[in-house]
């Protein structure tokens, strides 16, 4: 049959490269056998669709409704113009995003409609924030399996096809009871318990797999918990130290489900998405690794408390442990090693636990009285 013969003889050239290169040619492997095979031909270079460095670069953010997309799409949308950044999620934005710029569907499991939205847009970077987090993800297996590891399996073809740089965050997650905690370096061993943690490492070795087979540009954070004012967490163990400012703000009172000595590194968000920027942009030979950790701060629930009623005396603070997230918590990193990032591509973060808690206060008591006026 011609269509098997042609497939076979691309595979063949795939397994023997081409001289000259150090990767091999650019030809993803084929699951379906059908006219839209997940393949470009054997001589298809990466560049071929490589923007220009002096070009802005256009971007595509998946799962960009969570807690991270809408505020890195501001923050990349300043830097490159409005239109050069596509937000895309498969739930309905609310007015004020859709409003602020280009916004589209985009389910990760659809291949077709991603590869559309990618030729169609003649998008360049490729931002992969759709996940499900760790506690909700212990809550729904299947479908973090299916999200985090198929959904993955699609965005990595998709960007090695087409020549993409290509961002995936990892995660402490990624890390489980058997690897150093305190603190936890970059390449250690990695056995998490959790299927977030394995779909993040699958993600990275996947990743790191495409940049040595194929020269796919893949780019790795392995962020901390993230806090932020404007938008709420997606269901992880790590949610605690945003709601708390919530909580404190409107009610006086926090109960904490974790433990009050559980130390986690955490960053605030403004520092994660400058992190993501610099790596982004990072000349190729600045990095050793694809995958790097990165870190601002490290504390436990009552040091976060402590600090917080400093500002807010009367603040009550109670404990009620969700022991599904307290078991992931104590198979985390409780201190981030970061002084690769630091050292090779000059990660610096501005925000400690002072400044987090200043900047979080002043956000929401601001929100808080324009709510009350209007
Ligand atoms: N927020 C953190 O503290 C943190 C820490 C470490 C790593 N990360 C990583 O950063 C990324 C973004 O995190 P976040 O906090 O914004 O996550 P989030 O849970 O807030 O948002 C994830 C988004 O993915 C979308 N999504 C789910 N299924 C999808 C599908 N089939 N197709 C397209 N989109 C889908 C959801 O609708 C949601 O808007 C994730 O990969 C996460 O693992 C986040
Ligand atoms: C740490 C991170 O990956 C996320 N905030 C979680 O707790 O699941």
């Amino acid at each position: 049959m011609p269509v098997l013969r042609a497939l076979s003889k691309v595979a063949k050239q795939t397994l023997l490269g081409t001289p000259g290169c150090s990767c091999q040619p650019l030809t993803v492997a084929v699951r379906n056998i059908s006219f839209s095979p997940r393949q470009v031909t054997s001589d298809a270079s990466f560049h071929s669709v490589s923007f220009s460095e002096t070009d802005h670069p256009k971007v595509l953010i998946t799962g960009g409704l969570g807690q991270l997309g809408v505020g890195l799409a501001k923050m990349l949308r300043k830097k490159f113009g409005k239109n050069n950044v596509i937000l895309s999620d498969i739930r309905k934005p609310p007015s004020s995003v859709f409003h602020s710029g280009p916004f589209i569907y985009s389910d990760i499991l659809d291949y077709k409609n991603l590869r559309e939205i990618v030729v169609n847009n003649r998008i360049t970077w490729l931002v992969h924030y759709s996940a499900l987090l760790s506690a909700v993800g212990e809550a729904n297996v299947a479908l973090a399996r299916s999200v985090n590891i198929t959904g993955l399996h699609n965005i990595l073809d998709i960007a090695a096809e087409h020549g993409l740089r290509l961002f995936v965050p990892s995660t402490i997650g990624a890390f489980g009871p058997t690897s150093p905690r305190n603190p936890t370096p970059d390449l250690c061993v990695q056995r998490p318990r959790t299927i977030y943690g394995v779909s993040k490492v699958h993600a990275e070795l996947m990743g790191e797999y495409y940049h040595h087979r194929y020269g796919l540009d893949f780019r790795c954070l392995r962020y901390p918990g993230i806090i932020s004012a404007d938008s709420m967490p997606g269901g992880g163990t790590t949610d605690y130290a945003v709601q708390i400012f919530h909580d404190a703000i409107k009610s006086g009172k926090f109960e904490c489900n974790l433990r009050p000595d559980t130390r986690l590194p955490m960053m605030y968000i403004d520092d994660c998405l400058r992190a993501t920027l610099e790596v982004m942009e990072a000349p190729a030979d600045t990095l050793s690794m694809r995958t790097y950790n990165i870190n601002a701060m490290s504390f436990t629930p009552e040091e976060l408390a402590q600090e917080l009623q400093k500002q807010m005396p009367e603040l009550e603070v109670t404990y009620d442990v969700d022991h599904v997230r307290q078991a992931i918590a104590d198979s985390w990193p409780m201190n981030f090693d970061d002084s690769n990032a630091r050292k090779e591509w000059g990660w610096k973060h501005d925000y400690d636990l002072p400044e987090l808690i200043q900047t979080m206060l002043n956000y929401l008591s601001s929100e808080t009285r324009v709510a009350r006026a209007s």
